[in-house]
């Protein structure tokens, strides 16, 4: 499989902390990658500092075989990456349709289409299509912030967190959707829930106090009582 996202040894500060203290991944084209750790390991650092809001202080970010390292967050998320932030950035006071429209880097029949498929796979998006971000449920929310990132033809999605603070019974239908999702896009998820982690991912890296500890298939990990204990207090 083609190599998408590639990062080495990457080291990132914010202020005088330094957070990311050597984070190696690689995500081809087409996987579902699930990013794990415990509380405060640098898993959503590790995701803003690939889209430009952290400083790289050394390492490598590749996507698709070009440097992101030191390029404008605007022109990262250009190169294809969706970000879904663990805060939903969505705008409360515009509707439904004006906060995919807002999302839009184009109006053509692609994108609308896209739009659709959105809608299509949130039903709940469509029935609340006219109505104000603000009425929807945290659920719903979740729905429309994902919906925000699908809307654009990209090579790679970073979903950060997307269970946090739902009910089990809508996590469940996230699990739906993220598989569904993953079958057109390549993901790369970061998530405390173990068991939509596992629903989702496929191959995964867990993240310790700012590195890359360990890596390998889901199906392995899902056996292995040990590393769960070791790295993530399961
Ligand atoms: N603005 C900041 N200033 C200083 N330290 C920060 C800042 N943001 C994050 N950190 C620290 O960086 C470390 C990594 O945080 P991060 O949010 O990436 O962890 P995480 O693995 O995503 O955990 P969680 O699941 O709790 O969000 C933590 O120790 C956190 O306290």
């Amino acid at each position: 499989m083609k190599s998408l996202l590639k990062t080495e040894d990457l080291v990132s500060y914010i202020g005088p902390y330094t957070i990311l203290q050597g984070v190696s991944l690689e995500v081809s084209q087409g996987e579902a990658v699930v990013i794990l750790g415990r509380n405060g390991a640098g898993k959503t650092t590790f995701l803003k500092t690939v889209m430009g809001l952290v400083q790289t202080r050394s390492g490598t970010i590749e996507l698709d075989g070009k440097n992101l390292v030191g390029m404008p967050t605007y022109e990262i998320q250009k190169q294809g990456i969706g970000y879904v932030p663990e805060d939903y950035g969505i705008f409360d006071l515009l509707t439904i349709e004006e906060n995919l429209r807002l999302a839009m880097w184009k109006e053509d029949a692609d994108t609308f289409a896209r739009r659709d498929y959105v809608l299509d796979l949130f039903p709940d998006l469509k029935i609340a299509y006219k109505r104000l971000a603000k009425t929807l449920s945290g659920g719903q929310r979740q729905m429309l912030s994902i919906g925000r990132a699908l809307v654009n033809k990209n090579k790679i999605l970073f979903i950060d967190e997307p269970s946090k603070g739902l009910a089990p019974v809508v996590i469940e239908r996230l699990a739906m959707a993220l598989n569904d999702i993953k079958k057109e896009t390549t993901v790369l998820l970061v998530e405390q829930n173990f068991a939509l982690a596992c629903a989702v991912g496929e191959r995964y890296y867990i993240i310790n106090e700012g590195k890359t500890v360990e890596n390998g298939k889901v199906s392995d990990l899902i056996k292995d009582k040990e590393l769960q204990a070791k790295h993530l207090g399961i």
